[in-house]
């Protein structure tokens, strides 16, 4: 009996996206599962395995071998830096990262703090820059940091605007666009080549991008 071919699927806002996608590829097996507590899904018909993983934990899962192939934001990836091969841009979940803070506050010289999930993408940003900068790490509402004094500016995640709009926060600078991306373990991809190969193809006709 062969291994089963494993995937991260994330839970949360890409799930229904990336079901969808996997749905139009042929690998229809995620309907009702947003409901379900169930976190391995065994399809051995298919020989394919499942894992519903958080979103941030994708790409842990994947550099390890634990799942062959994964889905993740590029804020992800771009945070993580993990050994993992980046195949394709599957359109998903478009959001960008962006500088954002109070209207009409001039960036203080002497290290301001920017509050964020991001610190290396932060960081990163401010360094080609050329700005010294403290980093806040919060793990969600970072919107909060400039109304309270906590930072000067934040780096996070922007998609229709909304959360900066009704919280008075105004965006300074885009940094980066964001989608998610299909991830694969460099040892999988050597020893499942034609399974993975062929999920892979199945995904890049039906997104309409070149498999890299
Ligand atoms: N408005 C948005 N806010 C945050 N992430 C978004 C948004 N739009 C698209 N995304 C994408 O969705 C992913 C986050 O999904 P989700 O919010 O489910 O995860 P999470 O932030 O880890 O979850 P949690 O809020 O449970 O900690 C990001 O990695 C990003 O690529
Ligand atoms: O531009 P918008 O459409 O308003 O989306 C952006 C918001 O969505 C995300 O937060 P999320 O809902 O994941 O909550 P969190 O702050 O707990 O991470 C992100 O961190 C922004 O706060």
């Amino acid at each position: 009996m062969r291994k089963p071919l494993t995937i991260a699927m994330p839970k949360g806002r890409i799930f229904e996206e990336a079901a969808e996608l996997m749905k139009q590829a042929g690998y229809d097996l995620l309907s009702n599962q947003e409901e379900s507590r169930k976190l391995i899904l065994e399809f051995p018909e298919q020989n394919l395995r499942i894992m519903m993983a958080k979103p941030m934990d994708v790409v842990t899962y994947v550099e390890y071998g634990t799942a062959d192939i994964g889905i993740a934001g590029k804020d992800v990836l771009l945070e993580q830096d993990r050994d993992v091969y980046e195949v394709l841009d599957l359109g998903i979940s478009p959001c960008y990262i962006a500088v954002a803070g109070l209207p009409n506050q001039p960036l203080s010289k002497i290290a301001p703090k920017i509050a964020t999930k991001y610190p290396k993408v932060a960081s990163d940003y401010f360094r080609e820059q050329g700005e010294q900068i403290e980093i806040i790490p919060l793990n969600g509402s970072i919107e909060i940091a400039p109304l309270i004094g906590l930072a000067d500016r934040i780096v996070d995640i922007v998609s229709t605007g909304r959360t900066l709009k009704e919280n008075g926060l105004v965006e300074y600078e885009k940094i980066v666009g964001i989608t998610s991306r299909l991830i694969v373990n460099p040892v999988s991809y050597r020893l499942k080549s034609k399974e993975i190969d062929e999920m892979v193809n199945q995904l890049s006709e039906v997104v309409g991008e070149d498999y890299v």
